[in-house]
């Protein structure tokens, strides 16, 4: 989960480097391969919700000449760029990170010192309660807390293309993966026994049990959940993976213009699931976004998060990049079979997102 450093500085010691294949969690092959059908059936269950947790503590690095650290910083941001790309020929610019270390100048030499004790403190952490015990050192004026904010789901609304964004900013101390999968259901039911290891078998994305326990462990955390115009939520996710047994089960009715059985499985369920996390989060300290996948929508949607997320709005970009589009996926080909929308077919969809507005 990004950490987000208000102004404050990105502590170098954090960054570590790791083998190229590793450095490149989101590639081409990654990001965009098609997801496998457990994957996918879990997504489309109405008791999951995709979480972008965070992140395996980074260790402490070894001195190194400013020079060959500043190398490696560009080495390791241009790995994760890898998986950003909008088009497959396309990278995303990187920015420049520099201007956020400046305000370690404006420190006093004890505030640099607390700055550095609470971030290598949290990086040596390897499970809950030890961040816990290292949330109780004092922090350098600006220095959030840890972890400071999760992007959770929905899925299929630009959610790659925000962590894309997010972790150019100079003030976000980003994962090293979208979706860390750091917490399993062998974490049930408390957090507190989660160690990393346990933690990084696959996601648990429940509804049910997470959200009280991330605020029992983290009471300041922020959530921005992203959600979208559902109908095409619901396509989205249907399209995921055209070739897989999911779709081939459904194929008669996709042929017909999305039948609604199908796409009643893959629905978001938007608000059986905000209901659990409005249940144990304050209502400012959760974000609820829509219309961030619409052109005209889109800056202002992007603008409000960064306000929400306490970090400069300006930067790195007003543009949300394309990221994990479903052309981008598969060939047009394969997915132009199922464009045969037809207007009966299209109307129900729409009374299917009504009633869901409506609830
Ligand atoms: N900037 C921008 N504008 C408009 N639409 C955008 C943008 N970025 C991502 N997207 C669309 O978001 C869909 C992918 O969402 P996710 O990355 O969250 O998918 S996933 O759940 O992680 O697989 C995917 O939707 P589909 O193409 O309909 O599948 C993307 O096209």
């Amino acid at each position: 989960m990004p950490e987000v450093k208000d102004g404050q500085p990105q502590q170098r010691v954090e960054k570590q480097q790791q083998p190229v294949a590793e450095q490149r969690p989101q590639t081409e092959q990654q990001a965009q391969q098609p997801k496998t059908e457990a994957q996918l059936g879990a997504r489309a269950e109405p008791a999951k919700f995709k979480v972008e947790q965070p992140h395996e503590p980074e260790q402490v690095e070894q001195a190194h000449e400013p020079e060959q650290v500043e190398q490696e910083e560009q080495a390791t941001l241009e790995g994760q760029l890898m998986g950003c790309r909008t088009l497959k020929t396309d990278p995303i610019p990187a920015v420049d990170k520099s201007p956020s270390l400046r305000v370690l100048e404006t420190y006093t030499p004890q505030q640099q010192q607390q700055a550095q004790q609470y971030t290598a403190a949290v990086g040596a952490c390897t499970d809950f309660a030890c961040l816990r015990q290292a949330n109780q050192l004092p922090r350098a004026p600006g220095q959030f807390p840890f972890p400071h904010f999760l992007v959770i789901g929905f899925p299929k609304c630009a959610t790659t293309s925000i962590y894309c964004h997010l972790i150019q900013h100079p003030q976000v101390q980003h994962p090293k993966l979208k979706e860390p999968h750091l917490l399993t259901d062998k974490c049930r039911p408390s957090l507190s026994n989660c160690s990393v290891e346990a933690q990084q078998q696959y996601v648990v994305e429940e509804s049910d049990w997470l959200p009280e326990q991330l605020a029992a462990a983290f009471p300041w955390l922020k959530m921005a959940i992203s959600m979208r115009e559902p109908i095409s939520q619901a396509i989205a996710m249907l399209l995921h993976n055209p070739g897989s047994p999911f779709v081939h089960a459904c194929e008669e009715q996709l042929m017909r213009g999305l039948g609604i059985q199908c796409t009643a499985e893959a629905r978001a369920h938007y608000s059986s699931k905000l209901r659990q996390w409005m249940a144990f989060f304050p209502r400012e300290q959760l974000h609820v976004y829509e219309g961030i996948t619409a052109v005209d929508a889109m800056p202002g949607a992007l603008l409000h998060l960064k306000s929400f997320l306490g970090v400069d709005e300006s930067l790195p970009s007003g543009t949300l990049p394309l990221t994990n589009w479903k052309h981008q996926r598969s060939g047009p080909d394969e997915l132009g079979k199922y464009w045969m929308l037809r207007r009966a077919d299209y109307e129900l969809l729409v009374g299917m997102a009504r009633n869901d507005t409506v609830e």
